[in-house]
């Protein structure tokens, strides 16, 4: 379904993400886990074609970008500006452009937005600044944002940092109907404690593939010490 090819990332000729392959073939929650600096957020950027990089992404047997209109992405959060006056309902409503035909307004559209805040229990919110919410409530309007994209395959950067146990189950409990429904998720984390719960494959890196596969397969002491070093409490509190 899709395929990553050798994926390679540099920043200043520094090699940040270094040739990564590997495929997923069916709908699924895949996990991106390594340490601090191990390239996570970079390979999403390369991979999405957000920062100069070399390798393939081939989806449904196409270049990724001849379907840019079925990913969605959401950055990091302290890469967003929450100073810019934007309204809850407006940062929604951003996620219909790609859809939109140049001739239709979104006169039609305000439906669509209104459904998804309420999917996420944000509908309250519609006519806030963005600048006003918490943390998780942000969080939770960027997923807004990605339902009324539709998009077949998302993309999240560490979406849970800094949001409380509740919104982050809520998000979770969301993103695994999406999967349900055919969607594929790539999350950016790095807290191990609730990794079999959360994700069906990982993809585990620090700079090159560690392995990718099931949670099974990639949480064996051989492979974590691989990324983490002799530090990692295999068995224990990951946290
Ligand atoms: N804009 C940039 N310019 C130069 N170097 C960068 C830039 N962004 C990231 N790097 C470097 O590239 C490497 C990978 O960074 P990246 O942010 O992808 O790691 P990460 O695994 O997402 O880290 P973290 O878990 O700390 O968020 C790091 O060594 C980082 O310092």
């Amino acid at each position: 379904m899709i395929r990553f090819e050798n994926i390679t990332a540099a920043y200043n000729q520094q090699i940040a993400v270094d040739n990564i392959s590997f495929e997923v073939s069916k709908p699924t929650i895949v996990g991106i886990l390594g340490p601090n600096g191990a390239g996570k957020s970079t390979f999403l950027k390369a991979a999405l074609g957000l920062i100069p990089a070399t390798g393939l992404v081939m989806y449904k047997n196409e270049p990724l970008q001849k379907n840019q209109q079925e990913v969605a992405y959401v950055e990091q959060k302290s890469a967003i500006d929450y100073t810019f006056p934007i309204t809850v309902a407006e940062v929604v409503s951003l996620g219909i452009y790609p859809h939109l035909k140049p001739w239709s307004s979104m006169k039609n559209q305000w439906g669509k937005v209104k459904t998804a805040l309420e999917t996420v229990d944000m509908q309250n919110f519609a006519k806030r600044q963005i600048g006003e919410l918490s943390g998780g409530q942000f969080q939770r309007v960027l997923l807004a944002r990605t339902l009324v994209q539709d998009a077949s395959l998302i993309f999240l950067d560490e979406p849970f940092v800094g949001i409380d146990a509740t919104s982050e189950q809520i998000i979770m409990g969301l993103l695994h109907k999406l999967k349900e429904q055919g969607k594929t998720i790539f999350i950016v984390h790095h807290d191990l404690s609730k990794v079999s719960e959360y994700f069906d494959e990982i993809l585990l890196l620090k700079q090159q593939k560690i392995v990718y596969g099931t949670v099974q397969e990639v949480f064996t002491p051989h492979y974590l010490k691989a990324a983490y070093g002799d530090s990692i409490l295999v068995g224990g509190d990951f946290a």
